[in-house]
């Protein structure tokens, strides 16, 4: 087993200020889109933490120059894509999605593989997509990792219709290479509802930012016209996902938690959170980017559906486990093919801790009990990592497993962690 990290616990009400690292979904979009620009571009503030850094490997591996400037940010200057290449996945949704739909302007064939869990996340819908536009893909018929794409150097285009409903990131990584191929993409949604569509609309703004004409008029349906990617420097929002379990620990422990630097409008999901924290109880206020949270004396359950914002519900999930009254998570079946099955995965180690939990396709439903503490597992997944912590603000003796997994969306996570919950400015 890993090594076992036990969850720091505050004594008091904490009254803290954190500024957080970028945000991995505008970091990875933003490589790729200067990947596949007309001139060169600088990513400022980027996130470097595992997905990034695969990210910025396999557009390296293709023939990107992607380089540190003195200040910490990216350069990155479009090359020749000629050669033949390996990508590592990780465990990095964004790059086994989005990297495949570009390297159909390469020339040369590229193996793509990942984590032993990586074989098992949803791929095939995007990758049959992506062989009707005119790229070829040999996945064994698998329609998973490993595949290997057989880049000629142009795409065909033109429309497809798609079943999203596994992933919103089969619709962003279809959209960003588009403006490039011959005939652009017209991507059509078929099937019950695309989820996390706030991501979908991120990968739109981020292309219009670029110069690329997007009709996202329909519902279900997006057309990239064909041109250039014009190059755009890009500055990186703090990460509002990763802001949960830090603003969870104002709210669990009735303190006080303000993050800098919290954008005026974004297309993050986590930006939900204001909304969420509130029906729990707590106190959420923006001055001059500032977001503080005050946690209330007893937090309330909620009833919500997080189908556009799935990536919050370990964070929100182990909230739940400490509030005061029922709370039922819906509308999230899909995240049972994130970095793990989460619900399954979040049912498991909430109820070893003495939560009340049932597990639903779609969802959980956790009602107040007492916890106590033990190991919380955390299945190499990040988000299971930031609730195991969040368990541990309001319990003792919380052992969470394998920390260091948090690495995959936060440079030393747990360095951060300790510092937020004991003391200082992280
Ligand atoms: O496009 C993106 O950057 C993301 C889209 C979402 O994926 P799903 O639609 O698969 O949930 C989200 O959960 C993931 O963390 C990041
Ligand atoms: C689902 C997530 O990641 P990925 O980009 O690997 O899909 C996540 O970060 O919660």
């Amino acid at each position: 087993m890993s090594e076992l990290w036990p969850a720091p616990r505050p004594h008091d009400p904490v009254d803290r200020r954190v500024s957080l690292p970028g945000s991995k979904s505008l970091t990875n979009r933003a490589l790729v889109l200067a990947a596949l620009a007309d001139g060169p571009s600088v990513v400022r503030r980027p996130l470097r933490s595992r997905d990034t850094l695969l990210m910025a490997a396999a557009l390296t591996s293709l023939g990107t120059v992607v380089e540190d400037t003195p200040d910490g940010d990216w350069a990155v200057t479009p090359g020749a894509w000629d050669r033949d290449a390996d990508v590592d996945c990780g465990l990095a949704g964004t790059v086994m999605r989005f990297v495949p739909p570009v390297v159909g302007l390469a020339r040369g064939t590229v193996r793509f593989d990942g984590d032993p869990h990586m074989r098992l996340r949803p791929v095939g819908q995007m990758l049959a997509a992506l062989g009707a536009l005119g790229v070829r893909i040999d996945d064994g018929g698998r329609g998973a990792l490993p595949f290997a794409v057989h880049g000629t150097g142009t795409v065909a285009g033109g429309t497809v219709t798609i079943d999203a409903s596994a992933s919103s990131q089969f619709v962003s990584a279809l959209l960003l290479a588009g403006a490039r191929y011959d005939h652009g993409v017209d991507v059509r949604h078929v099937g019950k509802p695309v989820p996390s569509l706030p991501h979908i609309e991120m990968t739109v703004q981020m292309l219009r930012r670029h110069g690329v004409e997007v009709d996202d008029v329909d519902a279900n349906r997006w057309a990239v016209a064909p041109g250039p990617v014009r190059a755009v420097d890009h500055d990186i929002e703090p990460d509002l996902s990763n802001a949960a379990p830090f603003l969870a620990l104002g709210a669990a422990t009735g303190g006080r938690v303000t993050v800098t630097d919290w954008p005026a409008s974004t297309t993050q999901p986590g930006d939900e959170l204001r909304s969420i924290l509130t029906l729990m109880g707590c106190e959420v206020t923006i001055d001059d980017g500032d977001l503080t949270v005050v946690g209330p004396e007893r937090l309330q359950g909620v009833d919500l559906d997080l189908h556009d914002v799935g990536e919050l519900t370990p964070a929100i999930a182990a909230l739940c486990a400490l509030a005061d009254s029922p709370s039922h998570l819906r509308g999230v079946a899909h995240i049972r093919g994130h970095e793990t099955d989460r619900i399954t995965a979040l049912a498991t180690e909430l109820g070893r801790l003495g939560a009340d939990v049932t597990e639903r396709e779609d969802g959980l439903t956790i009602r107040p009990a007492p916890l106590h503490g033990g190991t919380f597992h955390t299945y190499a997944d990040h988000r299971m990592a930031h609730a195991g912590v969040i368990l541990g603000l309001a319990v003792d003796d919380v052992l969470v497993e394998d920390i260091a997994t948090t690495s995959k969306t936060f440079p030393d996570f747990a360095g951060a962690w300790s510092h937020a919950v004991h003391g200082g400015t992280t």
